[in-house]
C-alpha cells in the first residue's frame, strides 16, 4: 500500500526524542514500546517514561524537580529551534527531532548518493514482521500509564461515521456477484504481492500484509522512467515493477465507486489546495473526481495489519480523496485524531473503530490524511467469511481458504501537477516524500514570528507540507535527512479547489 511504514514509526520515534532527554536515546525498543502502548501517542508515551524515569530517580534520592525543570526547558527549547526558519537546507531530523539518535542527519556538503535498490538490501540481519518489532509493552508497565486516555468509540454505522470524521461509509455498494467476482480476482492476484519491508533503525522490519499499485489506463502510467520512481516511491523506495493495469472487475467496480465518491463530494465543501482540474471524464453530472490508480491491500487471519499511518501525499496530493472498498472479512478501520501543538493539553486525541463489511466502501474525503492517522489493527479472533458466490470458472482454485482474508483497493487519483519528474530529488538522488504538517510545526513558527512582529492570519493557520528524504528507509537507515517546505506557487502546482471559487 506504500504509504504505511518508517517514516510514520520514525517520525514518532524522532517525536518523542526530542521530547525526553537525551539519556533515552539509547534504549529505542522501549521507547517503540511505549509508543505502540499509547498508540503513537507521542505526548502520552514522554509522560510514562518520564513517569517512570521519575519513580526511578526518587528511589535514588535525587532531586526530581530539578531534573523536570531542567528537561522541561529542554524540550522547549528544541521544540522551538528544530522549528525550520527557511525553506531549504535544514535535515528533517533535525526538524522533528534534534536528538533523534540513529538517525543523524549528513550535512548539506557530505551528503553523497545513495542506492536504495530492492537487490542490495543487505540480508545479514534476519527481517523481523513489524508487529513483533513493535511488540506490546508486558502488563505491569501499562499499569504506569495513568495519563488521561479517550477509550475507542466504535462508529457503527455511516451516520455516526459522518458525524465523527471526515470519512463517509457506504454499505453495499457493488452488485453482489461482482463483489465476490473482485475478491477471488484479487485473493488470485495477491499471490504476487510483496510485504512491503523497509529499515527501522537497525532492523529491516516488513509489514504484516501484502500490497500492490494498480493503473487504470496504460496512458495514466506515462512514460517508463516517471513510473520507475513513482512505484518505487510507492513501495517505500524499492525497485518494484511498474504497475500492473485494472483487472477488469476492478474496472467495473471503479466506475460505481466513482459515481458514489462524485454524488459524496458535490454535498461536501472543498479545501483550497484540492486538485480543481478537469477530471477528464466527466459525465454532465459535474464530476470532479476520478480514479486513475489504485492501491491493493491482503490481509491474511486476524494478525494482517497496518499500522497507524498517513497516506503519502507525493503524488495525490494536498487533500487527496481516497475511496477504500473492503471485501471478505470484515475488519476494524481505526482512525485516530493527530492534535495540532497549540491543542495539545486542551483535548484529548479520540480513536474511532469503523468496522468495514464486505462490499463496504470507506470514503476518505479531504483532510482526512491531514488530520487523522488510519491503521487495520490486529485482532485475537475474526469472522469467518463465507463467500455468497463460488469462484469464477475461469481462475485457477485457491490453494488457500479464503475464510479469514480481506482484500482492500484504495482507489486514487494521482494529480497531474505532482508528476513524478516534478518531485523534488534529495541529496541521495531520490525522490522525496510528501507529508502533511499534522502537527503544525509550520504554524507554531509562524506564531514565533508573530511573537516578532510577524504575520499571523487564518492562512498561515492552514496545514503545511514537507518534501522530505525517506531513502533511508531502504538503506540500513541512512537517508541524507533533506527537507523542505513544499511551496505550491514556486514549484508551479494547480490548478487548485480554490482557483474555481
Ligand atoms: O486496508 C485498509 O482499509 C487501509 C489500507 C490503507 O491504509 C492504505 O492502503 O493506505
Ligand atoms: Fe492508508
Amino acid at each position: 500500500m506504500g504509504s504505511d511504514g518508517p517514516e510514520d514509526t520514525d517520525t514518532l520515534l524522532a517525536l518523542l526524542c526530542s521530547l525526553l532527554p537525551d539519556e533515552f536515546s539509547s534504549s529505542q525498543q522501549t521507547l517503540i514500546e511505549v509508543l505502540l502502548q499509547t498508540e503513537g501517542d507521542v505526548e502520552m508515551a514522554a509522560g510514562i517514561l518520564l513517569k517512570q524515569h521519575t519513580n526511578r530517580k526518587r528511589k535514588r534520592n535525587t532531586s526530581l524537580d530539578s531534573w523536570l525543570t531542567r528537561s522541561d526547558a529542554a524540550t522547549q527549547t528544541k521544540r522551538l529551534s528544530s522549528v525550520p526558519s527557511s525553506s531549504a537546507g535544514f535535515s528533517h531530523n533535525q526538524l522533528v527531532s534534534g536528538s533523534s539518535p540513529q538517525k543523524k542527519p549528513r550535512s548539506e556538503g557530505s551528503a553523497t548518493p545513495t542506492t536504495t535498490k530492492r537487490d542490495r538490501l543487505p540480508t545479514s540481519k534476519p527481517v523481523k514482521n513489524l508487529l513483533e518489532v513493535l511488540r506490546p509493552q508486558p502488563p505491569q508497565a501499562s499499569a504506569t500509564a495513568n495519563a488521561p486516555r479517550l477509550p475507542p468509540l466504535t462508529l457503527s454505522n455511516p451516520s455516526l461515521v459522518t458525524q465523527h470524521t471526515p470519512c463517509t461509509l457506504h454499505l453495499g455498494v457493488l452488485p453482489p456477484e461482482l463483489a465476490c467476482r473482485l475478491f477471488y480476482t484479487m485473493l488470485h492476484e495477491a499471490q504476487d504481492w510483496s510485504k512491503n519491508k523497509w529499515w527501522l533503525f537497525d532492523r529491516l522490519v516488513e509489514s504484516p500484509h501484502r500490497s500492490s499499485l494498480y493503473t487504470r489506463h496504460p496512458a495514466e502510467a506515462g512514460n517508463d522512467a516517471a513510473w520507475q520512481n513513482i512505484t518505487r516511491a510507492w513501495y517505500n523506495g524499492r525497485l518494484s515493477d511498474a504497475p500492473k493495469q485494472f483487472p477488469s472487475p476492478m474496472e467495473e467496480a471503479c466506475m460505481i465507486v466513482e459515481k458514489i465518491v462524485n454524488v459524496e463530494m458535490r454535498k461536501r465543501k472543498r479545501f483550497p489546495l484540492e486538485w480543481g482540474g478537469d477530471p477528464d471524464n466527466s459525465d454532465g453530472e459535474g464530476c470532479i473526481w476520478r480514479a486513475n490508480f489504485a492501491a491493493a491491500n491482503c490481509y491474511e487471519g486476524a494478525k494482517g495489519a497496518v499500522g497507524f499511518h498517513s497516506d503519502r501525499l507525493t503524488t495525490i496530493g494536498p487533500y487527496p480523496t481516497i475511496a477504500s472498498l473492503s471485501l471478505g472479512t470484515r475488519r476494524v478501520f481505526r482512525l485516530r485524531e493527530v492534535i495540532p501543538l497549540d491543542e495539545v493539553g486542551k483535548r484529548a486525541a479520540q480513536t474511532f473503530d469503523v468496522p468495514l463489511p464486505h462490499n463496504s466502501l470507506c470514503i476518505m474525503h479531504a483532510s482526512t490524511q491531514e488530520r487523522f492517522k488510519h491503521s487495520i489493527p490486529p485482532r485475537n479472533t475474526i469472522d469467518r467469511f463465507y463467500p455468497p458466490y463460488s469462484p469464477p470458472t475461469d481462475l485457477p482454485k485457491l490453494a488457500f481458504d479464503p475464510g479469514h482474508c480481506r482484500i482492500n483497493v484504495t482507489f486514487r487519483f494521482f494529480r497531474p501537477d505532482f508528476h513524478p519528474d516534478t518531485i523534488p530529488r534529495c541529496k541521495c538522488g531520490e525522490m522525496t516524500t510528501l507529508r502533511p504538517d499534522m502537527k503544525g510545526w509550520q504554524r507554531e513558527q509562524v506564531r514565533n514570528d508573530s511573537l516578532k512582529g510577524g504575520p499571523e492570519s487564518s492562512s498561515e493557520r492552514s496545514t503545511g507540507y514537507w518534501w522530505a528524504c525517506t531513502a533511508g528507509d531502504q538503506n540500513e537507515g541512512k537517508g541524507c535527512g533533506f527537507w523542505k517546505v513544499m511551496d505550491v506557487k514556486a514549484e508551479g502546482r494547480g490548478p487548485f479547489a480554490s482557483d474555481l471559487y
